[in-house]
């Protein structure tokens, strides 16, 4: 059983537009609407590929309401709590080349009455899980370190667990040893203050967040696949997409494959490899389905070039 937490979970809005042009009016040609949020989109993939999963979000008025059927609808078991501030919506908007514009909500400010219930929650129902995955932004107001405070308490209840977060909330998660952390290229980079330009940068600095207390760093670079650094050492590879329609959750859907691959060594990273290109290749956020998923296309370098620099 992996258990997720999404502290700030949205309804995210997917857009499809002609031409977005700053400063005018555009009409949109679809929307779609998902359950989102980084935890919630674990859970979404894991579901999808039949492993058992539990997500735990706050829930706020009537999107937090809508987020709840939604997650339900697809058969997701999941523990809401309750809150006074509005869930928000997170929007992205996709042109036709597959440009894609993101505007995130930073939610509502969470109580420390609520804090404290949902983290009791999340306890409660990590118990016995082999994971506990704390994923995105936190919501106004919540203490940076709430990550390496959970951790702390997971780990000591012999619960392994997974960060997927940025800034501060990263480093100390990080400082507080989890078992794995899932930094993009930006949030590698932002943790370690200076930039990611190549494959080799990408290395040392996964390196250094092990050197400060994570276990393994599975740190994803976007078009150019991905970067493992665990006790066992290097693993790089890729999974080309030639036409990507939304990468929305492509890191979710990582963290996912991952993870259900026992999130060790080059297996583990093939598979997370897999599904983020499945998902890449599905619209909006949606999450790949067994039939979605290609494991012919990855390619775990033997060799890899690390002065390769990353694309732009
Ligand atoms: N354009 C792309 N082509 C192929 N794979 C991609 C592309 N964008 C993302 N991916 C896959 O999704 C993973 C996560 O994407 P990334 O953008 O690094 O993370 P996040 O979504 O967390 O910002 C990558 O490691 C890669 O496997
Ligand atoms: O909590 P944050 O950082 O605002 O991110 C939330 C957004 O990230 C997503 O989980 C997508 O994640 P990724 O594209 O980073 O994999 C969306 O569902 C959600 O709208």
């Amino acid at each position: 059983m992996i258990v997720t937490l999404t502290l700030n979970p949205s309804l995210d809005r997917t857009i499809d537009v002609d031409r977005l042009v700053k400063g005018t009016m555009t009409r949109a040609r679809s929307v779609r609407i998902d359950p989102g949020g980084k935890g919630v989109n674990v859970s979404r993939a894991l579901l999808a590929n039949r492993v058992p999963t539990v997500a735990v979000v706050t829930s706020g008025g009537a999107d937090g309401e809508q987020l709840v059927r939604l997650l339900e609808g697809d058969g997701i078991a999941v523990h809401a709590v309750p809150v006074a501030g509005r869930t928000r919506s997170n929007v992205t908007i996709v042109e036709p080349d597959g440009v894609v514009t993101k505007l995130n909500e930073p939610g509502e400010p969470l109580s420390r009455e609520e804090l404290d219930a949902v983290a009791d929650v999340v306890l409660d129902e990590a118990e016995g899980a082999s994971w506990a995955v704390t994923c995105g932004s936190l919501p106004p107001g919540v203490p940076a370190d709430i990550y390496a405070r959970l951790c702390e308490f997971f780990t000591s209840a012999g619960v392994r667990v997974a960060v997927d977060a940025s800034g501060p909330a990263l480093l100390a998660a990080v400082g507080a040893g989890p078992h794995l952390v899932k930094p993009n290229r930006d949030e590698l980079a932002e943790a370690v203050g200076r930039p990611v330009a190549s494959v080799g940068d990408a290395v040392e600095a996964a390196r250094e967040l092990r050197e400060r207390g994570a276990g393994t760093v599975l740190a994803s670079l976007g078009a150019d696949g991905a970067v493992l650094v665990d006790e066992d050492g290097v693993t790089i590879g890729t999974a080309p997409v030639s036409e990507p329609r939304s990468t929305v959750g492509a890191g979710d859907a990582l963290l996912a494959g991952f993870l259900a691959a026992g999130a060790r060594g080059a297996p583990a990273l093939a598979e997370g490899l897999a599904w983020g290109a499945a998902a890449v290749r599905l619209p909006a956020s949606r999450m790949p389905r067994p039939d979605d998923i290609r494991r012919d296309i990855v390619r775990i370098d033997a060799r890899p070039d690390l002065g390769r620099s990353l694309i732009a």
